[in-house]
C-alpha cells in the first residue's frame, strides 16, 4: 500500500485455486463484512482490508503534506478468468501487460470511472 501512494503503478494478484475453495471469500469476505459489527469486520476479505489500508495511507500522507491538498485516484479491476487446465495459463497472461508508466493493462477490458458506491 506504500508503494501505491508512493506513485509506483498497480500491483497485480493472481488467485489460482480450484471450484468453490473460497477465492471469492477470500477477495471479498463475509457479505456483511462492510458492517462495522466487530465479528464481520474480522471477516473482511482481502480487496476490503487492502482499500482500508489504502485509505489510512493516504490520510497519513495527507497529514504529512497538510500544506497541501494532495489528489489520489485508485483503479481497482477483477478479471475472472476459468481455467481449465495449468497449461491454459499462459495464454491468459498473454492478455495481461505491465506498462511503465501507465501501469497494468489487460487487453479487451474496458475501463469505467466511478465517483461512488451504489
Ligand atoms: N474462510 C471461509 N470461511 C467461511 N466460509 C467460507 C470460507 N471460504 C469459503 N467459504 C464459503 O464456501 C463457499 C465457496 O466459497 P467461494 O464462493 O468463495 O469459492 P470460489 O472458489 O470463489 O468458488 P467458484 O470457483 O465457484 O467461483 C461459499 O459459500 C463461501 O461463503
Amino acid at each position: 500500500m506504500y508503494l501505491s501512494v508512493e506513485k509506483v503503478n498497480g500491483c497485480l494478484m493472481i488467485y489460482l485455486a480450484k471450484t468453490s475453495r473460497g477465492k471469492t471469500y477470500t477477495m471479498w469476505g463475509h457479505p456483511n463484512a462492510l458492517l462495522e459489527d466487530a465479528w464481520y469486520r474480522t471477516n473482511r476479505g482481502l480487496t476490503l482490508c487492502a482499500y482500508e489500508r489504502l485509505f489510512s495511507c493516504i490520510d497519513e500522507e495527507q497529514l504529512k503534506h497538510s500544506d497541501k491538498q494532495l489528489n489520489f485516484q485508485s483503479y481497482c479491476s477483477f478479471l475472472e478468468a476459468i481455467v481449465l487446465t495449468l497449461l491454459d495459463i499462459p495464454s491468459i497472461s498473454s492478455f495481461i501487460k505491465v506498462d511503465v508508466p501507465t501501469g497494468i493493462c489487460v487487453d479487451y477490458l474496458t475501463e469505467e470511472f466511478v465517483r461512488m458506491m451504489m
